[in-house]
């Protein structure tokens, strides 16, 4: 992740908002994936999230390449899929997702947007990375299912010890 100023959320209530929308998939999918890897979290957790259409919410959350207006650039097709923001104001919470990577919903073809955006919203909520290899929030993308996905133990105790 990228090193914010504070390590959590002040509240349980927190905002997001889709800025805009990768053409890999439908909006519906993006939407879709989008809400139930936000609701990994709030399941362990009082955190609850609620979606805006304008304006700025906590966890801003878009689809850029190479340089997208941080100062960490994308690299084009894999090496780095993603990043996100520790907890704070302004780019504090936000994700970014690599548009020069295939996201997908279900298929294997391409990265689950669902997983990749379960273990950015990990960070976005202040979680590091995890060495435990069966760890969401382990750096290594390992494809599951995402229709039977169950948070790891690992990760329950992580996100625990900040909000539970
Ligand atoms: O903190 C960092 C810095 C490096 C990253 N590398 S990445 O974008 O290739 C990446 C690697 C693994 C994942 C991932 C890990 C477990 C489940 C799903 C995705 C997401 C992004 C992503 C990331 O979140
Ligand atoms: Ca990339
Ligand atoms: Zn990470
Ligand atoms: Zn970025």
């Amino acid at each position: 992740s990228i090193t914010g100023s504070n390590f959590k959320w002040g509240g349980n209530s927190l905002t997001y908002r889709i800025e805009n929308y990768t053409p890999d998939m439908a909006r519906s999918e993006v939407d879709d994936s989008i809400e139930r890897a936000l609701q990994v979290w709030a399941k362990v957790t009082p955190l609850r999230f609620t979606r805006v259409y304008t304006g700025t919410a906590d966890i801003m959350i878009s689809f850029g390449r190479q340089s997208h207006g941080d100062y960490y650039p994308f690299d084009g097709p894999d090496g780095t899929l993603a990043h996100a923001f520790a907890p704070g104001p302004g780019i504090g919470g936000d994700a970014h997702f690599d548009e020069d990577e295939t996201f997908t919903f279900r298929s294997d073809e391409g990265y689950i947007l669902f997983l990749v955006a379960a273990h950015e919203f990990g960070h976005s909520l202040g979680l590091s990375h995890s060495n435990d290899p069966g760890a969401l929030m382990y750096p290594v993308y390992t494809y599951s299912n995402p229709d039977t996905f169950v948070l790891p133990r690992d990760d329950v105790n992580g996100i625990q010890s900040l909000y539970g």
